[in-house]
């Protein structure tokens, strides 16, 4: 057995805006554990590759873009968060935008993209234990992992979540486009071939419309300490 395979890893999969960042955050301090935010990765090459000009529908170009992007996550800096440098530059809130999200989803269906970015995501792996946040982390990346949650909840209540987060931000959105925009991931996300959102088989399903972010919290720290 590896060193790594001993670290123990709590995989929280689900579809956007089920509030996987959020509760991985709260229950990776809680442990006191490393973080790694997957789809922060995919939404970095997209926007990589939106700076130097690539296509985003040519495959090996993605995959080149993937191999060569550098990624890099700064925590503790003033005003909490964690900042995300893509090539050195801080793209935190370029990567936060529905655009990013849907340019990230799309690139996301190409195996050789994904292929390009597993050794990273598995680099993550490392005591005293990790907490993955994404779609697939149950079932390919860390399918070994000791404790998997599935968060849901309904598209409605996903899009009104994402609706307050924005108009929060003070951008111009409507609720009825955000939903359409969560629908269309979904179905990309869970559609596509390679590694598609859907849960493990041995992960715990947490559906968490109308339930508060401390009761998901509980829950989910309830699977690990169960
Ligand atoms: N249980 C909850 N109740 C109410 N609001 C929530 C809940 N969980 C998350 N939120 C809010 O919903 C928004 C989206 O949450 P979050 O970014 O964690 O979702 P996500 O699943 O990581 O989405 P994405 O995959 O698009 O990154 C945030 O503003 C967050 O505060
Ligand atoms: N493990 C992952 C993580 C993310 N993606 C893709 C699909 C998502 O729509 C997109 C953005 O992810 P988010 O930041 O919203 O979690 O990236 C994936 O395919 N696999």
């Amino acid at each position: 057995m590896t060193h790594a395979a001993v670290v123990p890893v709590l995989t929280i999969d689900g579809p956007s805006g089920s509030g996987k960042g959020t509760v991985s955050a709260l229950v990776a301090e809680r442990l006191g554990w490393r973080l790694l935010d997957s789809g922060a990765l995919y939404r970095a090459v997209g926007y990589a590759a939106g700076m130097a000009g690539l296509d985003l529908s040519d495959a090996d170009a993605m995959a080149r873009c993937a191999q060569g992007t550098k990624i890099q996550f700064r925590s503790g800096e003033a005003g909490g968060g964690t900042r995300v440098l893509v090539n050195g530059h801080d793209a935190t809130d370029e990567l936060r935008t529905e655009t990013a999200g849907a340019a990230a989803s799309a690139i996301a269906s190409m195996p050789s993209v994904r292929q390009a970015l597993v050794a990273l995501q598995l680099g993550f792996r490392r005591p005293p234990g990790l907490v993955a946040d994404g779609r697939d982390m149950g079932t390919v990346i860390f399918p070994d992992a000791a404790f998997k949650v599935f968060l849901t909840a309904s598209a409605a209540e996903r899009a009104k979540r994402r609706y307050k987060q924005l108009k929060e931000k003070g951008l111009s959105v409507t609720l009825a486009g955000l939903q359409r925009e969560i629908e269309a991931r979904d179905s990309r996300d869970a559609s596509r071939a390679v590694a598609p959102l859907r849960p493990a088989d041995d992960a715990v399903l947490v559906d968490t419309t109308g339930m508060p972010i401390d009761e998901v919290v509980a829950k989910v720290l309830a699977v690990v300490q169960s």
